[in-house]
């Protein structure tokens, strides 16, 4: 019998839910009797909202809504990063967190999956604010969080100063310090070496593998990527490192272009000093729609979701698009960029370099053991490369896109385990 849609989200096609049910819709027929567990996948197991009053720096007071959603608890605790940016909505979180579940099984972590965010926009607010909107979020939070519960992380417009307010105000809640309440926290304080860069240097392994696969060189590649936080910047110095040229990349502040390839280090430099790519020095302007039509082998959008749309897809010139954000591509573009014979390297499988150094960092954290660099890079290398090779093996068994078949691989880990767990009678 089918089930009632959720009553308090609204989905359309394109929207996160939307999209993140359109692609559970599209694995059940690879999924066998575990098909019959398929509505656990689409509704969260908890959602949680909650208010954030602070007083603000003028002596004003001001409240924020913010959420923590754990979609699936079946393989273990949650995790899952925090996003603070205005446009968070249940529903964005909501997809966030399940993109988490299919995440953390498609490289085979013991995790499920969770997602919180913030509807702020933290460059309107002095430090003080934020480091008071962060500890009263944690608080409000405090109570389905934990080493064992669910382990936050950072997301679009978190970092390392945001998770260590977490793990303090988790740890004076609970009266001891908790250093596995989060991950993506400095390194003294529990961090784990190579986390920064952990996602994009995960973009950048599967798109390694991905290319080897097409035939493509590398050396000499054209990259184009869109956001230049976290994820976008370190895969780009990675593939620059590798001899491809980074021809274009966007973000807030706008398109900037080189021809000959962009200095990705002193790219890196500008913007750490001037918040955004606009006014590079080594480029030239570009408007932003005409980003999409840039010429170039590999596209790397690492900003936010719903930005491939149908009609862009037509128009991407790349021939592999390695998906550093959550959710970019909506299904009816997916479908387009299949026709067109261009490769995508979903999300679920490409960016998951974080949430795997975080599985190191909370396991460091366990055993106040603590690895060196290579030693994560290497193991980060191998988790990457032996989940793609999986995930290509059952695109090429079942004849079906690269996201398919990583929802196939994931999907029947995460229903295995509810099918083992069972339903309390
Ligand atoms: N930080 C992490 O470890 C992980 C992040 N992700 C995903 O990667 C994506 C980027 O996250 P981070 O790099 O961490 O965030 P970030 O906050 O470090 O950077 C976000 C980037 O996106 C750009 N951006 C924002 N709005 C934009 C717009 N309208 N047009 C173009 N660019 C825009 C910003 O200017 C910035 O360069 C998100 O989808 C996030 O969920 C996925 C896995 C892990
Ligand atoms: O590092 C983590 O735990 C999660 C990172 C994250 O939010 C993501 O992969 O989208």
């Amino acid at each position: 019998m089918s089930q009632a849609a959720l009553s308090y989200v609204h989905p359309t096609p394109d929207s996160p839910w939307g999209t993140y049910l359109s692609q559970v819709d599209r694995v059940a027929p690879y999924l066998g009797h575990l098909a019959r567990w398929i509505e656990t996948l689409k509704r969260p197991k908890r959602a949680l909202i909650v208010d954030i009053p602070i007083e603000l720096d003028n002596g004003s007071v001001a409240h924020f809504e913010g959420f923590r959603v754990q979609h699936n608890l079946s393989r273990g605790p949650g995790k899952g990063g925090v996003r603070y940016h205005p446009d968070v909505t249940l529903e964005e979180v909501m997809a966030l967190s399940a993109w988490m579940t299919v995440k953390t099984a498609a490289v085979n972590l013991p995790y499920g999956g969770a997602k919180g965010g913030i509807r702020i926009d933290p460059k309107q607010y002095s430090r003080k604010e934020i480091e008071r909107v962060t500890r009263r979020y944690t608080s409000e939070i405090g109570i389905i969080i934990g080493p064992q519960q669910d382990i936050p992380a950072p997301d679009v417009n978190t970092n390392g100063q945001i998770m260590a307010w977490m793990m303090d105000t988790y740890s004076m809640n609970v009266g001891g310090t908790a250093t596995g309440v989060v991950t993506g926290k400095p390194i003294h304080l529990g961090g784990s070496l190579g986390r920064v860069k952990s996602t994009g240097r995960g973009v950048f392994v599967t798109g390694r593998e991905a290319a080897r696969r097409l035939g493509m060189n590398l050396e000499g590649a054209r990259v184009a990527v869109q956001g230049f936080g976290n994820v976008g910047s370190a895969a780009a110095e990675l593939f620059a490192q590798s001899g491809s040229k980074v021809v274009a990349v966007q973000d807030h502040t706008g398109t900037i272009v080189n021809e000959q390839g962009l200095d990705v280090a002193a790219l890196t430099a500008w913007v750490k000093e001037n918040g955004g790519v606009a006014g590079f020095a080594g480029s030239e302007r570009m408007a932003d729609e005409e980003f999409w039509d840039v010429r170039c082998d590999i596209l790397v959008p690492a900003a936010l979701e719903g930005v491939v749309t149908a009609e862009r897809a037509q128009r991407i010139t790349a021939k592999l698009v390695l998906e550093g954000a959550n959710g970019p591509t909506v299904p009816s573009a997916d479908d387009i960029l299949a026709d067109r014979g261009v490769l995508v390297v979903p999300d679920v499988i490409c960016n998951a370099g974080g949430v795997t150094v975080s599985y190191f960092e909370w396991v460091q954290d366990f055993s106040s053991f603590f690895w060196t660099e290579e030693e994560i890079n290497v193991r980060l290398d191998k988790i990457m490369v032996d989940a793609l090779c999986k995930i290509w093996d059952t695109a090429d068994k079942h004849k079906i896109t690269l996201r398919t078949a990583t929802f196939a691989v994931a999907c029947e880990r995460i229903l295995t385990a509810r099918e083992e767990r069972g339903l309390y009678p």
